[in-house]
Order: structure tokens, then sequence, then C-alpha cells
């Protein structure tokens, strides 16, 4: 697995407590203090620097380059003051030919060209480190967002998701690729500046050092506040986008409601709100730049008065005093290069610990081992249901099915799989975002290999939390589901996954093609199999009648098919899947009766030799139901034959009476 189980639940706590330090400050006075501490930093910061490991090699020979840079750049004033006093001493001396300051200039320009070529090299393999290191990263937080059960995304906003994935990582990004270094070099300036300075002259280098207590004061205070602000704007413009992205995902509905106006004045509130945490971040780091600024410019005037005065006692020559100055003006911008690194170190530190929160999070139902994600295509990593031979496959040391050659079908596929049985005992369940609301209570269902069963109730009652059970989507608070005798918390998910095929009744397809839709979630199957899977579903009668018939793209979302062609084409997908139980979710509630018929005459196929459970409404879809299950109040109230149930005045011809549509 990905992530460490043994340390998951504290990290994740921490990370949760993290998360409070997003919380307006003015709204919620006991969030005012923010929470991450020093040792999450460091920590956070350690798991950056493991995962940079790989690239040690460039970044050692990056620092190799910028220890050399700056060596030569801390050579420069010191090399600057001896120009300054040979000049002076060839002018008193009146002479014009001196050829050692024009000698010193030369071996100054010399090295300036080595270290302008080393700079070359710092930058480059600085930043094919910190790009190689990110990409790792971020194909670990999409692993990570992959893995995570239905419970996390019923509770988070999409945008808030994608905006890790892309500004937070490059955030990150850009600490690897430019903070850090540029810290060690700023540190490196910094030392060796200082060095120089009581070289120079002690009592002047005091003056200069006097500076540094109230940089680090205000880098200190600062850079605090700017991390947590940039986490807010952060989060600010996560909502914006989440927004656009809900506007964008209905635009239909967008559109038929007129709602564009509304929408789009929701998107520029949200904006605005996130501008004007970045103004308010702005303006403080525009005061901490301003401040540095005149600290450093009061310290070089206190240094050339005093030093003019040493220089007027001879104590100092006017090269010295040049140099000096030159090292207090480059002491001054080292450390307060620093102070905004460590700022964007800090902003980099906030934005990886909403990374490595997802990262971190164990789902509470176990996700695919999605580990080889490192250098496959997610085709390799998806689970499969078999190969081009029909031969048995293993994935995660589980045994999938056997697929039935479609293509030697003649008309049926042929079913090398067994129907299994289907049990529900004493489920109780609430969905984990309403704890409160009990939606199961302890139903039971048990439904035989083979077996036909339609599952009725009213709306809400229930129907398709029973099959996001089945599915393992989430697992019930009491009671146990079964397939084939095995609870399916015993199970991988993988492999209940493959075992249960689910038709919706507006099934999502991929903007991609009619082909690729069907072949999602078999990425091995064959050219005939699929075209097989589409006969056997209805969807070569359309699809043919296109001109790229398969091959046709079916737009964003399958917008450019039918209800009823699109669910077609989601029951090809499950034909091919060959799984052993098949629900059909509704599938024909939202078509008119022409492309009921069709999608009809799809699932019958589609049910022959399987465990089936039908959720419908419509009386056309139940009464070939082998048996029928009403649910009410969280329970299955009456279970019998179409006929059976008819005759009792019960809870389904109550039902039937009161709404479902003959
Ligand atoms: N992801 C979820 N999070 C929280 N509550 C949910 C979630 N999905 C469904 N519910 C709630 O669970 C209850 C049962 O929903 P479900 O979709 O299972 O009903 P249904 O019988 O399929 O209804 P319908 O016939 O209208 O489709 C509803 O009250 C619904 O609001």
């Amino acid at each position: 697995m990905l992530r460490s189980s043994s340390t998951a639940p504290s990290t994740k706590q921490k990370y949760e407590r993290v998360d409070n330090t997003n919380d307006d400050e003015e709204e919620e006075p006991s969030k005012k203090k923010p929470i991450i501490n020093k040792a999450q930093n460091m920590e956070t910061m350690s798991r950056l620097l493991k995962m940079a490991q790989p690239e040690r090699y460039l970044m050692i020979m990056s620092a190799v380059t910028m220890t050399f840079s700056s060596a030569v750049s801390l050579a420069v004033p010191k090399f600057s003051g001896r120009i300054i006093d040979i000049s002076i001493h060839q002018k008193d001396e009146q002479d014009d030919d001196d050829p050692s300051a024009f000698r010193l200039l030369m071996i100054l320009l010399g090295i300036m060209t080595i270290s302008g070529v080393a700079g070359f090299f710092r930058i480059l393999w600085q930043a094919q480190a910190g790009h190689r290191m990110v990409a790792r990263l971020r194909r670990k937080l999409y692993v990570g967002i992959l893995s995570q059960d239905a419970e996390y995304f019923d509770s988070m906003k999409q945008g808030d998701i994608i905006s890790r994935l892309s500004s937070d990582a490059d955030l990150v990004q850009s600490a690897v690729t430019d903070q850090v270094l540029g810290l060690l070099r700023n540190m490196v300036m910094s030392i060796g500046a200082v060095a120089m300075l009581f070289h120079t002259s002690i009592s002047l280098a005091l003056i200069s050092v006097a500076i540094l207590p109230p940089i680090a004061i205000c880098a200190r205070f600062v850079g605090r506040r700017m991390r947590d602000r940039q986490k807010r704007v952060r989060e600010l413009h996560a909502s914006a986008t989440s927004l656009a992205e809900q506007a964008l995902t209905c635009i239909r509905t967008v559109q038929q409601f007129v709602a564009e106006s509304h929408e789009a004045q929701q998107y520029h509130q949200a904006v605005n709100e996130a501008h004007a945490e970045g103004i308010n971040n702005a303006k403080l780091r525009a005061l901490f730049g301003s401040t540095m600024q005149l600290i450093l410019n009061l310290a070089v005037l206190c240094v050339l008065g005093y030093g003019g005065v040493q220089v007027q006692k001879g104590e100092l020559t006017p090269g010295d005093l040049a140099g000096f100055v030159m090292y207090s003006v480059m002491m001054g911008a080292a450390v307060s290069g620093i102070s905004s690194q460590y700022i964007d170190l800090m902003k980099a530190v906030a934005a990886a610990s909403r990374v490595f929160e997802i990262i971190d999070r164990e789902p509470a139902i176990p996700s695919p081992n999605l580990d080889i994600v490192e250098n496959e295509t997610l085709e390799n990593i998806l689970p499969t249901t078999g190969n081009k031979d029909g031969i048995i496959v293993k994935q995660d040391g589980i045994e999938m099915m056997e697929r039935g050659d479609l293509s030697k079908s003649h008309g049926q596929p042929k079913r090398d799989m067994v129907p299994m049985s289907v049990d529900f005992k004493d489920v109780s369940f609430a969905y984990p975002t309403r704890k409160e609301s009990l939606i199961l209570k302890g139903l039971n269902l048990s439904i035989s290999p083979g077996q036909v069963v339609a599952l009725v109730g009213g709306s809400g009652a229930g129907k398709s939390t029973i099959t996001s059970l089945l599915t393992r989507l989430y697992d019930p608070q009491d009671g146990s589901v079964t397939i084939g005798g095995q609870s399916l918390t015993e199970m991988e998910p993988q492999e209940i996954r493959q075992k249960v095929g689910i038709v919706v009744q507006e099934p999502l397809l991929f903007p991609t093609t009619i082909e690729d839709n069907i072949r999602y979630g078999s990425p091995h199957a064959t050219n005939e199999e699929v075209r097989e899977a589409a006969r056997l579903a209805y969807v070569l009668e359309f699809a043919d009648k296109f001109p790229d018939g398969l091959q046709t793209l079916v737009g964003p979302r399958g917008t450019q098919l039918s209800g009823g062609q699109k669910q077609r084409v989601a029951v090809a997908r499950c034909i091919l899947k060959n799984p052993p139980i098949v629900v059909f979710d509704e599938a024909t509630s939202a078509l008119d009766a022409v492309s009921e018929a069709e999608v009809q005459k799809a699932i019958d196929i589609a049910c022959q030799g399987r465990t089936v459970i039908l959720v419908a409404h419509r009386l056309s879809t139940i009464r070939n139901a082998g048996s029928i299950a009403v649910l009410r109040d969280g329970e299955v109230a009456e279970m019998g034959s179409f006929d059976t149930l008819m005759k009792t005045d019960g809870a389904f011809r109550q039902l039937m009476e009161k709404q479902l549509v003959q």
C-alpha cells in the first residue's frame, strides 16, 4: 500500500488540525492562533527532503556550483576595494601605466565568467531536480486522490482537490527549485559577508550586523502571518474554482434556467474574496519588503558616516570602505533574501501539508493497490477482467474471473462465470456525511445465484444505497453484506467491483469514443470482444449508422448520445466486464417507450446467467423479475412474486397504486 498504516491515523489527525488554520480568523476567534506548529513544519520539510532524495546528485552538483558562485560574489568587493586603492595610489604616484589594476580587473572578469557558466548549470540542475520531484509528488497525490473512498468525495469540493493537484504542487515545486538552494546560497553569502566585514573593520562590522536582529524579528513575525494567509488565499481560490466547476459540469441546466448571471455573480464574489485576501497578503509582503529596505539603507548610511571618519583618520583605505559598503549591502540583501525565502518556504510547507493531507489519508474502505503507478500507464494499473485469450489474470494476488469469449458466442456471450448469491443480513446504514439519519435499519435481503430480484420502494427508500453497499462504496454500520457467501469486508474492493456490474439511470460516459467507453474497465479486451459486446447491447444498431461507427466521439459526459444510447453503451460495458452479479439501477426509467424497449432488450441479454438486481419504478421492468423486494422504512417490508404481492394488500400494492407508472 501507498501509505503506512501504522502512522497514518496520527498523521491524519495532525493534518486535520492543520486544516483548522484555514478558518477565517475574524469569524472564529477561537481559531485565531495558527495550529501548525514547528514540529509539523519540520516533519513536512523532512518529508519533502526525503521525496527529493532521488534527485540528490543533481541537488549536490547544484549546491557545489552555488557555493562556487557565492565564493566568487564574496570575492568581488575585496577585489573592487583593491582596484580602487591601486587606482588612487597610481594617481598619487602619477604612474598611469601600472598594470596591476588592469590585471586584477581581468582576473575578476575571468572568475565572473566561470561563475556565470556555473550559474547556468546550477539553475538548470536545480530546476531539473525540482520538476522531477514535484512530478513524483503529483503522481503520488493523484494516486492518493484515486485511492480515496466515497465518503471522502462526498465531503470534499472537487475544486479543492484540483487546486491541491495544481497550485499547491506548483508552490512545492518553486520551493524545491528556488527556495531551498536560494536559502542555502543566502546563508553562505550572509555568513561570508559578515566574516569579511569583521575582517575589514570590527567596529564598523558591529554597526552593520546591528541590523540583523530587527530583520530576524520582522521575518519571524511576518513569516507566520503570511503562511497562514497564503493558506487561506489558496482555499478561497479553491472554492472559486469549485463553483466554476460545478456550474460547468451542469452547464446545460445553468443555460436552461438562465442562471448564467447568478453563477457569474457567485463566482465573482468568491474571486473577490480571494482577491481581497491576496491583496492583504501582498500589503503585508510590501510592508515587510520596504521595511527591510529601509533598515538596510539606514545601515549603509551609518557605515558610510562612521567609515568616512575612519578613512579621514587613516584607519581605513577608501578601497576598504568601498568594499565594506558592498559587503554590508551583500549581507543585508542575503539576510532579507533569507527572510523572504523563509516566507516562501513556509507557504510551500503549508501547500505541502495540504498535499500530504490527502496522501496520508487512510480511506475507511481499502483502496486498490496503485503503488505501481511510478513509470506505469494508467491502463496497466487499472484492474482487468481478463486477457485476450480468456485466461485467468492475477492482480494484487487476486484471481480474476475468466472472461467468456464473446466473439464465439453466436448471439449469446459464453458464460464461464458462475452466478453468485447476494445476502444482506441485519444491515443498518447511515451515510458518513449524515450519520444521524439511518437509511437502512436492520435490512435483510437474500438473493440466490441466478435469481432476478426487482427492488422497489418510494423515492429515497434506499434502493441506490443498497447497490452502493453491494459494491462496497460504503460499509454498513451494522450487519453484513456477502456475495457468494463471502463477506465484502473480507474482500478487496477491486475483487468485489469485478464481480458486480452496475448500469445506472444516467450513465456518465468519458469524452472519448464509443469503443473506448465500452472498453473502460476492461482495457485488455480485444476489438472483437468489444464489438460483440456492442452488438449484444444493441449499440451497433445506432453506432453503425454514424460515419465513424464505434469510433464516434460521444462528447463531454456523453452529451452527443441520447439517454437510451448512453445506457446501451453502459450495458455493453457491463457485458464486456462479464460480472456474475449485475445491478440495473432504474436503467430504463428516464426513457420513452421505444428507447426503453431497446434498452430492455440489451438488459435482458446482460441478465442471462447472472444474479440480477433491478432497481425499477416501471411496472414493465419489474413484472419480469422472479421476485420483488419492497423497501419501506429501511427494511424489506415484503418479498415475493409479482402476482403474490399484488394479491396481498401490503406495501407493494400500495406502492403500485400510489407511485408506479404503468
Ligand atoms: N452520498 C450520500 N450522502 C448522504 N446521503 C445520501 C447520499 N446518497 C443518498 N443519500 C440519502 O439517502 C437516502 C436514500 O437514497 P437512495 O438514493 O438510496 O434512494 P432511492 O431509493 O434510490 O431513491 P430514488 O428512487 O429517488 O432514486 C436519501 O434520503 C438520500 O438523500
